[in-house]
C-alpha cells in the first residue's frame, strides 16, 4: 500500500506539536518541517555551504546563524526568495528521504507553512490544527519573552486561520488534550476506512 501523506499544519500557538504528540503516540511517525530546517543550517548540514555562498556573514562556526540571517533578511527584501530557492529544495529532499524509510500506512507532515507555500498539492489529506483567537493569544502571550508586538508581526505574516480552515480537509480544535487525542483517534480510523474501501 502506498504511503497516505497527511499534512499537519495551523498558525501560532494553535497546538501542531502538541496533536503531532498525539500521532506518534498513536504509532505513526512525524516528519518535523522545522527541525528538518534545524538540521540543515547546523554544522555539516547540506545549507550551510550554498548559504555561506550567498551570505557569508551568515555563517558562524560552520552553522548558519538565524539571528545573521534575521539581521540581512531585515535589511534586504530581495532576500528571502533567494534563500528559499536554496532551503526549499533541501527540505522537500529531506521529507523524501523520510517518505523512502517509512513503512507505516500513514505519515504526518508537521509543516507550519503548509498553505503558504502550497506544499499540500504534495500532501493526500491536510489537517488544519486552530482554536479561538481568545485562546491563541493567551498561549503565545504565555510564552517567555513573548510581547504583543511580536505576536501581533507573527500574525501579521501568516495566513489568516479562516483562510486555512477554508483549505483544509479536516480540522481539529485544539481546546482540550482528550478532545485532541480522541480526535487524532477518529481521524486514523477514518482515514484507514476510507483506504480500505
Ligand atoms: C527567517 C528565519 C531565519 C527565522 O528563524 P527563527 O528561528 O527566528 O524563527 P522560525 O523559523 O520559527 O520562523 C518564525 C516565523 O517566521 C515565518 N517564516 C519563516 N520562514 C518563512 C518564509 N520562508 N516565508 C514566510 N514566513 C516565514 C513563520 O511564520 C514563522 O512562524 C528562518 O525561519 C528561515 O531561515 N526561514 C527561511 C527558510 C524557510 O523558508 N523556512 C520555512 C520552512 S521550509
Ligand atoms: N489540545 C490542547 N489542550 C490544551 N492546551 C493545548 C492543546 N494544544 C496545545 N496546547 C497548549 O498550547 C500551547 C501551544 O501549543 P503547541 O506548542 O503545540 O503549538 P504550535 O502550533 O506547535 O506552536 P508554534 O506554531 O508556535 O510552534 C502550549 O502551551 C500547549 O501546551
Amino acid at each position: 500500500m502506498t504511503l497516505f501523506r497527511l499534512g499537519l499544519t495551523g498558525s501560532i500557538g494553535m497546538g501542531k506539536s502538541t496533536t503531532a504528540g498525539f500521532f506518534r503516540a498513536a504509532g505513526l511517525p512525524v516528519w518535523d518541517a522545522d527541525a528538518a530546517v534545524h538540521r540543515l543550517y547546523s554544522a555539516g548540514g547540506a545549507a550551510v555551504a550554498p548559504i555561506g555562498a550567498l551570505l557569508p556573514d551568515a555563517v558562524i562556526g560552520g552553522a548558519v546563524s538565524r539571528d545573521r540571517l534575521k539581521q540581512a533578511l531585515a535589511r534586504d527584501a530581495k532576500l528571502l526568495p533567494k534563500l528559499e530557492h536554496i532551503v526549499h529544495p533541501l527540505v522537500a529532499a529531506d521529507r523524501e528521504a523520510f517518505a523512502a524509510k517509512t513503512v507505516t500506512d500513514i505519515a504526518v507532515f508537521d509543516i507550519p507553512l503548509l498553505f503558504e507555500k502550497g506544499t499540500e498539492t504534495d500532501m493526500d489529506a491536510t489537517l488544519l490544527v486552530t482554536a479561538p483567537a481568545a485562546l491563541q493569544r493567551a498561549r503565545v502571550l504565555a510564552r517567555p519573552g513573548m510581547t504583543e508586538a511580536q505576536f501581533a508581526l507573527i500574525l501579521s505574516r501568516q495566513m489568516p486561520d479562516r483562510d486555512k480552515r477554508a483549505r483544509a480537509t479536516h480540522i481539529i480544535e485544539t481546546l482540550s488534550l482528550p478532545s485532541v487525542e480522541s480526535g487524532v483517534t477518529a481521524l486514523i480510523a477514518y482515514i484507514r476506512g476510507t483506504r480500505d474501501a
